[in-house]
């Protein structure tokens, strides 16, 4: 079997301004394809989790893989490339940078990795925006397109370099219940499609339960949704 994400034994401490735990003990997997959120009450960890399966903060102990890879104990630089060429992030807000077009928004991730010319750079980001059906707001300014549609550009911006796993933390957080729905849509459409993998952390119950499994959390330890 191959995972997209191992996790074992992960535990992270804030010293802010006392020793507190904040994630105890995390071990779990994800598969090729599979569709996981995370849920638990606010404070739980979820964010902090989801920093460190992200690449962005090294400062825990434990195992990661991506890939089959270990993460842990890499230097700065190399963290960054697997950030750059395997994981793509959609958040609660789009940062989108508004006198930027739409286009130009998604492009930037691929002319920042350098692997490809611009003119392949356009062609991909063009698309990305297509297959979610907003390759007409290419040229567009992005901050003259709806909370939704600056969503979707989010998700084509993720999707520029074909990363293996998409993460998110609250991607429809902003969103009405018909935009949350698309989200949610064309989230799954990827997972069946192409072997991308997502994990989203997420507080909409009604968004985690369509989702291939939910990962609970409490108190910095994950507490249901685990196969090992
Ligand atoms: N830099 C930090 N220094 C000290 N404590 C922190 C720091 N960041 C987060 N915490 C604490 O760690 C705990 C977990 O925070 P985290 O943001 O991961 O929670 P969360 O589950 O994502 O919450 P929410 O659902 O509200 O976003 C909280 O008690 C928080 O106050």
């Amino acid at each position: 079997m191959s995972y997209v994400i191992e996790a074992k034994n992960i535990n992270k401490h804030f010293y802010d301004p006392v020793d507190y735990h904040v994630l105890r003990d995390i071990s779990f997997r994800i598969k090729k394809g599979e569709f996981v959120s995370i849920m638990g009450k606010s404070g739980c960890g979820k964010s902090t989790l989801l920093y460190i399966l992200s690449t962005m903060d090294s400062d825990y102990t434990g195992e990661l893989y991506l890939g089959g890879n270990l993460l842990s104990g890499q230097d700065q630089k190399e963290l960054a490339r697997v950030r750059n060429v395997h994981i793509g992030f959609v958040f609660q807000f789009h940062y989108l940078l508004p006198e930027f077009t739409v286009l130009q928004n998604v492009m930037l991730p691929a002319l920042k990795l350098g692997r490809k010319p611009a003119s392949q750079v356009k062609e991909d980001a063009m698309k990305k925006l297509e297959l979610l059906d907003i390759g007409d707001q290419a040229h567009k300014l992005a901050h003259r397109i709806s909370g939704g549609q600056k969503q979707r550009v989010a998700i084509a911006r993720a999707l520029i370099n074909d990363p293996d796993i998409i993460m998110g933390d609250e991607p429809t957080g902003n969103l009405d219940s018909r935009n949350s729905e698309n989200v949610f849509n064309i989230f799954r459409e990827l997972c069946d499609k192409g072997h991308l993998s997502l994990l989203v952390v997420t507080h909409d119950i009604d968004f985690a339960k369509k989702t291939d499994r939910i990962l609970e959390m409490e108190d910095g330890r994950i507490i249901g949704g685990n196969d090992i």
